[in-house]
């Protein structure tokens, strides 16, 4: 249980630790059938065709290895958002200050996004007006998917069906600012049903003294012991 926060003492959020080093860990319960369904609501009216960086531009462009549709929603906008925010920065204890708006995700049918990595590689400069690369994602699913949309971890083994009110949460960063490669993963295609997700991007910035760099440089590497599952007992 994340109880650490005042918060959440009075509504304990139950953590699941489903892969350890890197942690992948998924929250349950943590968006209300109210918030979910206000949030998709306010999103879509606003769907257009999701993009990704161009590293050669540093401009967002659709790719045919991101199929879905997409909207960003501000803080500002509705207190339903900002609420969400607030959770985020709660149940993670990182920094909201340099995050991301609330990105909104639907894929139909086929919808889909192959394995690539949330944060930017060395030789991409796309975040510098966030203060940092990507140090966390945290993915909300605002829905049950009836076949296919699972986010696989391509280099763990490790597949996340979505479950309507729950949330998948990892750094995507060694502790050095270094790329985690082990972090890689994908949006599985969408068989039967339709998979609404929304998710956070939390960046370096704001959290240096809450989780400060370590001196000691990892390299980007995905050489580590894989497989490690958690063992039975703790699912
Ligand atoms: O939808 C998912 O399961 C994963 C989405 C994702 O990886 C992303 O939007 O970066
Ligand atoms: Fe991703």
């Amino acid at each position: 249980m994340t109880e650490n926060h005042p918060f959440l003492r009075l509504a304990p959020v139950r953590m699941e630790y489903l892969y350890r080093n890197p942690d992948i860990i998924v929250f349950n319960d943590v968006l209300s059938d109210y918030e979910i369904d206000y949030i998709k609501r306010i999103a879509q009216p606003r769907f257009r065709r999701a993009t990704v960086h161009d590293p050669a531009t540093g401009e967002l462009v659709p790719a045919h290895y991101r199929i879905s549709k997409s909207a960003w929603l501000k803080d500002e906008e509705s207190a339903v958002v900002a609420r969400v925010s607030r959770r985020v920065a709660d149940i993670t204890g990182l920094s909201m200050t340099t995050a991301e708006e609330l990105q909104v995700v639907n894929y139909g049918i086929g919808g889909h996004y192959d394995p690539h990595f949330d944060f930017a590689r060395k030789e991409e400069n796309a975040f510098e007006k966030f203060n940092g690369n990507r140090i966390a994602t945290v993915l909300f699913y605002m829905s049950d998917v009836a076949q296919g949309g699972a986010t696989v971890f391509t280099e763990l083994g490790l597949s996340v069906f979505p479950r309507r009110g729950s949330a998948v949460f990892w750094l995507n960063l060694h502790p050095s600012g270094e790329g985690d490669l082990a972090t890689r993963h994908a949006a599985c295609p969408v068989l039967r049903g339709s998979k609404w997700v929304c998710n956070k991007w939390i960046h370096q910035g704001g959290q240096e003294l809450i989780r400060p760099c370590n001196l000691e440089y990892q390299k980007e590497s995905i050489i580590r012991p894989i497989p490690q599952p958690i063992e039975k007992f703790f699912r």
